[in-house]
């Protein structure tokens, strides 16, 4: 490991664990924080599968959040995966960020998650997010629901808005102190622990839901099957390069690959578009991206698929 900067003294560093039903926005906090895009986000619930880590560094300390799969239901193999991910999650952190739709009043469901957290001896911080959503008269309300929900676990509570970032730099300096001591985890320039095909991954199959919505269920899934450069023009005797990047999007049926393919491939040059725009962001230079669709019948149920998309058991 390389050295790392030394610290001022008491400055706090840690693992910050977000947990919270899918759909709440903790994939837009994450990415709200640290200001830069880390992790996907889309209206579509269950879009995050994979650990993503965001580091967040401030005078005082540093942040390293880890960005949990929405505790639910188990469903099939990869549901069950995902539920135990989160809960070794729990396990391994300093801090936890317990996020709500503040929009919604807590339900029956959530119960569960309290329970999951109230036997654990860590730092719960308790986020009520998409407040600009919240009405001023519905607010006082809003907060009584949730206060008499959480009645005598002690947690603390923040109202927040992902999207447009009010309240997050209050809830950022609360969870540092919610932190030990500790020096810095990461240099202080890092906002992502993952490798960029990862990202990438992600990046394509953020396109992938967006523009299909409920019509492609999340039996979709990426592989990223060669990363090449190449020179792309010579101006004034300079060669510019690009990186060529082969991608293959999985479905599991005939009829979800139609779909992706769209009319004359149409809805494909969309999703590639749109995601080559954000890699050539990733990658800050240009970028060709080729997408193919392959049908892969219940992939996410078959263990050697999920381990070489990255779902494998840790
Ligand atoms: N109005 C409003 N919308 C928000 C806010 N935060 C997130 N959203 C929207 O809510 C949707 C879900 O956000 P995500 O960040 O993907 O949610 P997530 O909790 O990471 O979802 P999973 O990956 O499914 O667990 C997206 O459409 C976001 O734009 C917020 O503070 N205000």
């Amino acid at each position: 490991m390389s050295t790392l900067e030394p610290t001022p003294e008491g400055f706090r560093s840690g693992f910050v664990a977000l947990i919270g039903r899918p759909n709440v926005g903790k994939s837009t906090l994450i990415n709200q924080f640290v200001g830069e895009k880390v992790a996907i986000t889309s209206p579509v619930a269950q879009t995050t599968r994979n650990r993503l880590r965001a580091i967040l560094t401030i005078n005082k300390a540093q942040l390293v959040f880890v960005d949990t799969p929405g505790i639910h239901k188990p469903h099939h193999l990869l549901g069950e995966r995902l539920v135990n991910t989160s809960k070794k999650v729990i396990g391994e952190v300093d801090s936890i960020l317990l996020i709500f739709d503040g929009n919604e009043p807590p339900g029956s469901g959530d119960s569960y998650i309290v329970k999951l957290l109230k036997g654990q001896n860590i730092p719960v911080t308790i986020v009520l997010n998409k407040w600009d959503l919240v009405t001023e008269n519905q607010r006082t309300d809003r907060i009584k629901e949730y206060i008499s929900f959480f009645n005598n676990t002690g947690w603390n509570f923040f109202c927040c808005s992902a999207i447009n970032g009010k309240g997050c730099d209050g809830l950022i300096q609360k969870i540092s102190s919610t932190l030990p001591v500790g020096p810095l985890l990461y240099p202080s320039g890092v906002t992502s622990d993952q490798p960029e095909e990862i990202l990438m991954r992600e990046l394509i199959r953020e396109q992938v839901l967006l523009n299909t919505r409920e019509e492609i269920p999340h039996s979709v899934a990426v592989s990223i099957d060669r990363i090449e450069e190449m020179t792309a023009s010579k101006k004034k005797g300079v060669s510019k390069k690009r990186i060529a990047i082969l991608a293959t999007v999985l479905v599991e049926r005939k009829s979800q690959k139609g779909i992706l393919i769209g009319k004359g491939g149409s809805m494909l040059k969309k999703i590639g578009k749109g995601a080559r725009m954000q890699i050539q962001k990733l990658l800050n230079g240009p970028v060709y991206l080729e997408l193919f669709v392959k049908v892969v019948p219940d992939w996410r149920s078959k263990p050697a698929r999920l381990a070489e998309l990255g779902f494998g058991e840790k």
